[in-house]
């Protein structure tokens, strides 16, 4: 077996062994990056050196006697985590060459463990897209695009879609990725992957460039939801510099994807039925559910009475909070700066954020103003607060019926990069099942499970209490045993 196509658990393995050194690791991944890099666009910025060196470090510590627990392992990290030294760009041109001065504390975590960081990756302009078309950097392949059909190329999902395209073609063992609304969970489901957005407060956000601070969450993607699990526990873990994070212990998250289903209740909700929905993905829906069953589990049908709501509170929540944090981009402090011979501090800041942001952002700032500004206020920002409540207290009412729901993870499968480009509407439609955990803070995992008819992945989604993801974890490996997905993308390392 090539050394690319070992899942993160089989690499830890293969290095504690010794059949393979954390060098020879990443000089694997570095070459099969230098070869598909170029079309995939996964990686913004490849750390090479860095990476080379940061590998030999591991295997002198490993020759002491002294491995952490994610030791040698290469990763990718979303180009939205700061990392100290090395240009942080969060897809846009706003930031210029802003390289930060310290590290993200999920990133340092994983520093902390063991893992060698091969560079940064691709993502939607500050994390706002579903299919990482709207980067500064260009856009980011899906590698299940068809090799022989150059003018069919698919869109990874978004926002996180270099992670997950980087992970899906073999470019990383696993990677880094956020989730404000489906981030984590769409990409990881159009690219055939595992991704997990853990409960919000699971994972520091200190260091992660902010787009909707109440629903921004950290989450790692990777080939299995057993490499989830390992990376998750990592990632996790109090910080005293987030004051939204949770000071509680973090489990043994692997140990969890072990755990046996037999008498757990999974909810099934009504209102997760769309009309028009593919009749493919509520057959593989259905299927995960027989899994399930066959297993010990006992389905049970809910409701979630406020669901229909979810997407429109979304997109209100979302853009008031971008706008508030998007405020500090003004061409002063950081990042790129335009400006005339004769401008004034307000033509500054104008030909700055002209220039500076994408046309997605740009939207999301005007949507933001206008849903927070003095008349509307009321109308769409407190009346989009309540409605979440009421999203959140359905989950509740749910958790005294059910242990975990599962549901599809997306309403298609991966699109042509051309699709749903001037309708943001319809782009926004792609979160439907995966904005309600952001809401109501939920962790919510992505499993690949099946394909579709055009043989492109599909995910099932499973929905846990909060802080609960062992039991997440648990069902999430119970659908990925049973689906026994292995098929693998057109471009691969
Ligand atoms: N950031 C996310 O979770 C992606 C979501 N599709 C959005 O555009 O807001």
């Amino acid at each position: 077996m090539r050394a690319t196509d070992l899942t993160l658990a089989e690499g830890l393995k293969a290095l504690e062994k010794r059949e393979i050194s954390a060098v020879e690791l990443t000089d694997a991944f570095l070459s099969g990056i230098e070869r598909l890099n170029p079309r995939l666009n996964a990686y913004i910025t490849v750390t090479a050196e860095q990476a080379r060196a940061s590998a030999a470090a591991s295997d002198a510590r490993r020759a002491k006697g002294e491995a952490g627990p994610l030791e040698g392992i290469p990763l990718g990290i979303k180009d939205l985590f700061c990392t100290e030294g090395v240009r942080t760009t969060a897809a846009s041109k706003i930031l210029g060459e802003f390289t930060p001065p310290y590290e993200s504390t999920v990133s340092a975590n994983l520093k902390r463990d063991g893992a060698v960081f091969l560079g940064k990756l691709n993502l939607d302009e500050f994390a706002m897209g579903s299919s990482n078309t709207t980067s500064a950097f260009g856009p980011v392949e899906n590698p299940w695009s068809r090799a022989n059909d150059p003018t069919k190329r698919l869109v990874p999902g978004g926002s996180s879609g270099g992670s997950a395209a980087a992970v899906a073609a073999r470019l990383a063992m696993g990677a880094t990725a956020t989730d404000t609304g489906g981030s984590i969970r769409q990409p990881a489901a159009f690219c055939g992957i595992a991704g997990i957005k853990p409960t919000y407060g699971r994972c520091s956000r200190w260091g992660i460039v902010a787009f909707a601070s109440s629903l921004d969450q950290a989450g790692p993607v990777a080939r299995s939801v057993e490499d989830c699990a390992i990376l998750l526990r990592s990632m996790s873990g109090h910080d005293p510099k987030d004051s939204t994070s949770a000071n509680l212990p973090v489990p043994d998250f692997a140990a969890a994807c072990g755990r046996s289903v037999k008498g757990l209740r999974i909810g099934v909700p009504a209102e997760y039925t769309l009309p028009g929905l593919a009749p493919e993905i509520e057959a593989l829906w259905q299927q995960g559910l027989d899994w399930l069953k066959q297993q010990g589990a006992e389905i049970v049908p809910i409701s979630l009475p406020h669901t229909k709501y979810a997407l429109p509170t979304y997109y209100v929540v979302a853009p008031a909070e971008a706008s508030s944090n998007l405020a500090r981009y003004d061409g002063v402090r950081y990042g790129l700066r335009v400006t005339e011979r004769d401008s004034d501090l307000r033509d500054l800041y104008e030909r700055t954020r002209a220039a500076g942001f994408g046309a997605e952002v740009k939207r999301r700032i005007m949507i933001g103003t206008y849903v927070l500004s003095a008349g509307y206020y009321d109308a769409y920002y407190l009346k989009a607060q309540k409605v979440r409540a009421l999203i959140a207290r359905d989950f509740t009412e749910a958790w005294a019926k059910v242990d975990a729901i599962v549901t599809p993870a997306t309403p298609s499968s991966a699109f042509a990069m051309d699709e749903k480009q001037d309708d943001p509407v319809t782009m926004y439609l792609n979160d439907v099942f995966t904005v309600t955990a952001n809401l109501a803070g939920l962790p919510g995992l992505a499993v690949p499970a099946g394909l579709d008819g055009q043989g492109l992945p599909l995910g099932l989604q499973v929905i846990g209490r909060p802080f609960d993801e062992e039991t997440v974890f648990a069902v999430g490996a119970a659908l990925e045993r049973a689906a026994d997905f292995t098929a693998k993308p057109q471009v691969m390392a």
